[in-house]
């Protein structure tokens, strides 16, 4: 593996080993939870808290080629999402999912394990840290590299895909009286009324990160979605009509996942100068009903 070379210190709960697609990905299997990361987007595509059941979902047709990006998980957006503020960036939600990150360390904390990622491309040097535990927290940071040049929009989201027993009954709060774009019929400064359901595609992006919770009454849980330094919310389901448009996304697997996204993104991006940052993260935590 292309790793090898730069193969930090790795505690006795961890091991870096080829994944799907013959892929490099660090597993974790630690006291309080369990993950694997993928190097290529160091894409996070499972975490298991210790006595629960998976909350990330990942696709079963996802692609591990070390080129495309990877369906589920927490693909990373950046430095742009979707096609970015002018609205004609390529690819869609940028290089940072699929681009090799550097693994730099991996230590044992408090029952778990926390692994930090880098990639520098593109005057944007990237620093992502994943701490994995009975909780699983998630922080990146954005610096423009360079001491001269203009500003720039920088935009970053932690897409996160959270596995629901079915997606119909889910009932998702902590939005209520938030203002949101609705990118499926291309509505801006909608306001969200009560608890939202989901009862087709859903593509919105609100006006806030503050604490979300999805109650999910098939797997009698709550997960809690809490972004750190989050302006926005993304909430996105493709239903069966957007499912049957994705190749790497099974027809009926819409059902099983609900994406809640931390995001700095649209009317919120960040314009940095060189020497400038941009930080974002997101804690999820789960709960019996
Ligand atoms: O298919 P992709 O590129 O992974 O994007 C999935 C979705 O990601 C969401 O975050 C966007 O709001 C949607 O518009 C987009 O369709």
């Amino acid at each position: 593996m292309s790793t090898h070379a730069t193969r930090p210190r790795l505690p006795r709960t961890t091991a870096l080993t080829p994944g799907r697609g013959g892929q490099p990905r660090l597993l974790i299997d630690a006291p309080a939870g369990s993950a694997e990361i993928y190097l290529h987007g160091a894409h996070l595509t499972a975490w298991t808290p210790r006595g629960g059941k998976p909350v990330i979902f990942t696709s079963r047709r996802a692609v591990f080629d070390g080129a495309a990006p990877i369906r589920g998980g927490v693909p990373l957006c950046l430095p742009w999402f979707g096609a970015g503020v002018s609205g004609d960036r390529r690819p869609s939600h940028g290089w940072g999912r699929i681009s090799p990150w550097q693994l730099r360390s991996v230590q044992s904390r408090s029952g778990g394990v926390q692994a930090l990622f880098t990639l520098e491309r593109d005057g944007i040097a990237a620093l992502y840290s994943v701490d994995v535990g009975e909780e699983l927290s998630l922080s990146l940071s954005l610096r423009r590299t360079g001491a001269t040049g203009a500003e720039e929009p920088v935009e970053a989201a932690l897409h996160t895909y959270l596995a629901v027993g079915d997606v119909t009954a889910v009932e998702v709060t902590g939005l209520e009286g938030t203002t949101y774009l609705d990118k499926v019929t291309g509505q801006a400064g909608q306001v969200q009324h009560g608890a939202l359901h989901i009862v087709g595609q859903t593509d919105r992006v609100y006006a806030s990160g503050a604490p979300v919770t999805l109650t999910d009454p098939a797997y009698g849980r709550s997960v809690r979605v809490a972004g750190v330094r989050a302006a926005n919310t993304v909430v996105w389901n493709p239903w069966s009509a957007g499912a049957a448009a994705l190749t790497d996304l099974d027809d009926d697997e819409f059902a099983s996942m609900l994406c809640v996204e931390s995001a700095v993104v649209g009317d919120s991006a960040v314009r940095l100068a060189p020497g400038e940052s941009l930080s974002l993260g997101t804690r999820i935590a789960v709960a019996p009903l």
